[in-house]
């Protein structure tokens, strides 16, 4: 039998809302064995661009990501969330380390070829280092993964934070039986966006599929569910969306099934 290993990936929204993270936090370091944190912050990096005069564009949840934009999102990703983080958990001594995928070489990536969209400095990655990651792990040592990741040649690229989690999560499965969380604003996949007790408590590919064609899921859900399906179909064991309150007993949330 594999041991376990739970990588949680935490959005944006909930890391701009300071008593949400800090309780997310507080669940987070009483999870017994190993885990990993992965974070995004879109709207961080939105709200500094735009201070600085920078347009943001997004298309199905994906930045468009021009040569400004990446030096704001290596200094708002890798730099302010990552490290803030980092020092919450340093606080609730749970020791942490911070990473972007340059360091250790942990996460490698392809820029995202050209074909209807440019989306610029974008990265899907290719190639986790998994011995890396086993290593920090094996120190107890927490690693927080922010949503860069970064080409053979050490070009950073912004990388989804749901594909981050993803793609490590999968990696890892290899050595351990893995469960994917994604905590957001909301408590999961909902039928009416204005509705927050209407929570899909399961769905498939072909629900999915379903809910894609009728325009129930939008945004950055599109890119989240993707990820998810990726997920469940290359090994990882459970993939599990919902709120801050996530890995509480008895949360909401929605479970996503082959
Ligand atoms: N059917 C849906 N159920 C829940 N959220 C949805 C749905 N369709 C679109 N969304 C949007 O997707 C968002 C989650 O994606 P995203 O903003 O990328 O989250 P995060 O930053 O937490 O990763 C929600 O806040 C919501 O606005
Ligand atoms: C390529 C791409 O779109 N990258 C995302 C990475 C951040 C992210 O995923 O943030 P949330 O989890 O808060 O949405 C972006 O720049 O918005």
């Amino acid at each position: 039998m594999k041991p376990n290993l739970k990588i949680i990936k935490i959005g944006g929204k909930l890391i701009e809302n300071e008593a949400l993270l800090d309780s997310f936090l507080d669940d987070f370091v009483q999870l017994k064995g190993p885990k990993i944190l992965c974070h995004g912050g879109g709207n961080k990096a939105t709200e500094v661009a735009d201070k600085l005069g920078f347009e943001t564009k997004m298309i199905d949840g994906r930045r468009i990501t021009d040569k400004d934009s990446m030096e704001v999102i290596t200094m708002v990703y890798g730099g302010l969330l990552n490290k803030n983080i980092v020092g919450r958990l340093q606080s609730k001594k749970q020791n942490a380390i911070g990473l972007c995928g340059a360091d250790g070489n942990v996460l490698i990536s392809k820029r995202r070829p050209v074909k209807e969209i440019d989306y610029g400095f974008v990265g899907d990655v290719e190639k986790v280092n998994t011995k890396f990651i086993n290593s920090l792990l094996e120190q107890g040592i927490v690693p927080v993964f922010s949503a860069i990741s970064s080409t053979e040649d050490g070009v950073l690229l912004n990388t989804n934070g749901d594909s981050v989690a993803s793609e490590i999560a999968i990696a890892m499965s290899e050595l351990f039986q893995t469960k994917l969380y994604f905590c957001s604003e909301k408590k999961g996949v909902l039928k009416d966006i204005n509705d927050e007790n209407s929570v899909i408590s399961e769905i498939d590919s072909e629900k999915y599929t379903k809910l894609v064609a009728s325009k129930v899921i939008t945004d950055g859900m599109l890119p989240k569910l993707h990820n998810c399906f990726q997920a469940i179909e290359r090994g990882v064991d459970s993939v599990l969306l919902g709120d801050s309150g996530l890995l509480k007993r008895n949360a909401t949330h929605t479970k996503i099934i082959k």
